[in-house]
């Protein structure tokens, strides 16, 4: 389990994340879910320790951050800065290379599922197919968690239903994910867990499948709810 506890982050005298708390857990895809610029990203970066946080804990599995854990948990930014000079077989050779981690079998699977070639540059490839690889790189690492920010971004409709048919096929099994996503729909139906964020704050957690069975109301219906009034 991922475990944020009460964290607090200031950049400069902002205040950006202030008291944030929220549990992801194995086999379940948790959403955070705000408005531009109320915080997603430094959440993400605060669970990988790429950001100093003020106040507050982060737990995975039980256990603070330390070397260790980057064999146990991903993330995969929304914007590709990895590799891009790299044609696609080198940069998973890379990763091969540099995680213990690596499932070749699993990344060759994505690569013919994705119709992407292995002989591609990746500073070459759309910004669709550059997010293909971005998440073929961190789906194919057998972690525990795997963080995605913002995988749909600038992506057209039918590479993100083939993304969004990832999710099922190759990316939950006993995983956990923790994505950030204003593509509500695409992938509404795949959603465990929605964390509502505003203002520094949780405004409100709740487990997609009880909301709907015991409310009957969907995503889009709570964030109308906790966001206009
Ligand atoms: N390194 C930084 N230095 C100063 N301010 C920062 C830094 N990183 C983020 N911020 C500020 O913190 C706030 C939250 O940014 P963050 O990127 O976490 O938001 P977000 O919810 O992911 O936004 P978006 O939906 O646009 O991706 C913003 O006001 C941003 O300007």
């Amino acid at each position: 389990m991922i475990e944020v506890k009460d964290v607090y982050k200031k950049f400069g005298r902002k205040p950006v994340l202030k008291g944030v708390s929220f549990t992801a857990e194995k086999g379940k895809i948790t959403a955070l879910i705000g408005i531009n610029g109320v915080g997603k990203t430094t959440i993400m970066n605060a669970i990988m320790a790429l950001t100093p946080i003020n106040k507050g804990e982060i737990l995975i599995n039980g256990e603070k951050l330390h070397k260790g854990s980057f064999e146990k948990i991903t993330f995969i930014p929304d914007a590709i800065t990895m590799l891009p000079s790299m044609k696609i077989k080198d940069a998973m050779q890379f990763m091969d290379d540099f995680y213990d981690s690596w499932n070749q079998e699993r990344a060759n699977e994505l690569l013919s599922f994705f119709r992407l070639k292995e002989s591609d540059k990746i500073a070459d490839l759309s910004k669709g197919n550059t997010a293909k690889v971005n998440l073929l790189l961190g789906l194919a690492l057998d972690v525990d968690f795997l963080l995605m920010d913002e995988p749909f971004s600038g992506i057209d409709i039918f590479s993100r239903e083939q993304i969004a048919e990832v999710f099922t096929s190759h990316l939950i099994e006993d995983r956990g994910v923790i994505i950030t996503t204003h593509e509500i729909n695409d992938i509404e139906h795949l959603l465990d867990k929605v964390v509502l964020l505003d203002n520094g704050v949780v405004l409100k957690e709740f487990n997609t499948e009880e909301m709907r069975e015991k409310e009957g109301k969907s995503v889009i219906d709570v964030m109308r709810e906790v966001y206009r009034s």
